[in-house]
């Protein structure tokens, strides 16, 4: 399972989802730009030495972030979509694919995704913090499948 991320703005919700990554080991993609720079200390203070436990990628744009992971399904989370992430059947090479803060992804990128999934919310919020929703993205995930470590 990996989780990408795209154009991310906030280091320190970079460095709480790399941190996740290394936990359940689920590999890390960063889509660039990204609001901040990579050596930023708020990234490191809050992934801390759990940097060297995940597996980062870095790329250019979506365009070369679609290249490099080949044939695997890209799942965005939206809370655009009618389907719940709870009916919707992972599969264990899925890329958990997450929006940025400020406005997620461009409506031309969400179309090519072949699934899109929400986590239901109450109804009078708008959505949850961007590592939160990719926490509980991949608790699910793993959990269907099977693969969460013991
Ligand atoms: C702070 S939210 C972005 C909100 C943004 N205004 C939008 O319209 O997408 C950052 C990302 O977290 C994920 N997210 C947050 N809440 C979610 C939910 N309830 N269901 C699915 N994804 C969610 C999405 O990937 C979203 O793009």
């Amino acid at each position: 399972m990996r989780i990408a991320l795209f154009e991310p703005e906030i280091a320190g919700n970079v460095g709480a989802i790399l941190r996740l990554g290394a936990c359940f080991g689920a590999a890390v993609d960063l889509i660039e730009p990204m609001g901040f720079e990579w050596d930023d200390r708020r990234v490191r203070r809050t992934a801390m030495d759990y940097i060297d436990h995940v597996s980062i990628t870095r790329h250019a744009d979506f365009d070369a972030f679609r290249a490099a992971i080949g044939p695997r399904r890209l799942v965005l989370f939206t809370t655009k979509s009618r389907e719940s992430a709870y009916d919707f059947r992972f599969m264990a090479d899925d890329v958990l694919f997450f929006g940025k803060e400020s406005a997620g992804v461009p409506a031309a990128i969400a179309d090519s995704c072949p699934a899109k999934v929400r986590i239901p919310m109450r109804p009078q919020v708008r959505s949850m913090n961007l590592a939160t929703s990719a926490a509980l993205a991949l608790g699910e995930a793993l959990r269907q499948t099977g693969t969460l470590p013991s």
